[in-house]
């Protein structure tokens, strides 16, 4: 499985000291006490990062970083004016090898699945029991990209109020998926114990409650997103659409408001079995080309539910999740 599928272009973007013939008299410049810095928004070629001490400073990229090298989330590395005073402008020098990449999905605005966020390892689905009514084929869909990209999701199911939860929550938990149910004015604990110290992406459409959720596990999110209005001075919108968002209790939330989903068009049924590996090994003595979906014929899946094996219904949401692509 390609973690994230991320290619050399996406990123690998070194500033290399410029070759000279003439003997090193001195020091090549070198970037290894460079602050270390996470982007937290891009907009139209400003990164706005949190170093370690919380200072936000904006920054342009060195020329040999691709526009494209940056994206929110990623660790790099700053050089020049890094106080984050007024006016200051550092630049990124360096961006850190990646553990993880989500695309955004195409959408009108955009033809091309654009990576969007870097180095997530949870990927929180909200999705709300009733108003609007949950629909299953994009909490599908950001599950295969969840899985592809090596991050684990959890599904948030919001209003259980309005609805009960049972029937996702039995569609959903034999894959293996965490499922948290939230009401008004719930005690959110059991959420915050599942996002400490990760760093989890938010996916959810307008009106699942989303900004509800990030504003009671983030208490001052509101006035964080009014300083990046006050920056660029053109209102919240950022050309990625993430947000990343220190919580206080340890670990980030990427917010990622206008994104409906993440691109998949890359992912492939037959290799996508890899992301759970205890279907993989049942899959050893699949035809070759086998798909595993439904229709195919003599698949091992198949054969591992008739022999007990394998459980009925975590091949039903396996193929399930996986009808979103095929
Ligand atoms: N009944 C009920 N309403 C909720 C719950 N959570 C949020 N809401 C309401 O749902 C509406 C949408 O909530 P938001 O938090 O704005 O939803 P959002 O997903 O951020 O939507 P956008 O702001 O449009 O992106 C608001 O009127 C909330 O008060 C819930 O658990 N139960
Ligand atoms: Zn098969």
């Amino acid at each position: 499985m390609a973690h994230g599928g991320i290619h050399e272009d996406d990123h690998a973007a070194f500033e290399r000291p410029r070759k000279r013939s003439r003997p090193r008299t001195k020091e090549r410049p070198s970037y290894d006490d460079a602050p270390i810095a996470r982007v937290v928004t891009v907009d139209r070629g400003r990164y706005r990062c949190q170093t370690a001490d919380g200072t936000h400073v904006t920054a342009t990229r060195a020329r040999v970083i691709s526009r494209k090298g940056i994206i929110v989330g990623d660790s790099v590395k700053l050089d020049g004016d890094t106080t984050g005073h007024e006016g200051t402008l550092a630049r990124i020098v360096e961006v850190e090898p990646r553990t993880t990449m989500l695309r955004r999905s195409a959408d009108d605005a955009d033809t091309f699945e654009r990576p969007i966020v870097a180095n997530a390892d949870q990927l929180m689905i909200v999705t709300a029991l009733a108003d609007p009514p949950p629909r299953t084929g994009m909490i599908d869909r950001i599950l295969v990209a969840a899985f592809d990209a090596g991050v684990a999701p959890i599904l948030c199911l919001t209003k259980a109020d309005l609805a009960s939860p049972d029937e996702l929550v039995n569609a959903y938990e034999p894959l293996g998926v965490p499922i948290v149910v939230t009401r008004p004015g719930m005690d959110l604990t059991h959420v915050l114990d599942i996002l400490r110290d990760h760093r989890t992406v938010l996916v959810g459409h307008s009106g699942v409650g989303k900004s509800t959720l990030v504003n009671a596990l983030v208490p001052g999110t509101g006035r964080a997103t009014a300083q990046v209005s006050d920056l660029t001075g053109k209102g919240r919108h950022t050309s990625t659409s993430a947000m990343a968002i220190e919580m206080p209790q340890g670990g980030w939330i990427i917010d990622t408001p206008g994104v409906r989903s993440f691109g998949i068009s890359h992912v492939r049924p037959e290799s996508f079995v890899a992301a759970f590996p205890d279907l993989a090994e049942l899959t050893a003595d699949c035809p070759r080309g086998c798909k595993h979906t439904t229709d195919s014929i003599d698949c091992g899946l198949d054969k591992a539910v008739e022999e007990g094996r394998l459980d009925r219904s975590r091949l039903t949401s396996f193929r399930r999740m996986e009808r979103a692509f095929s």
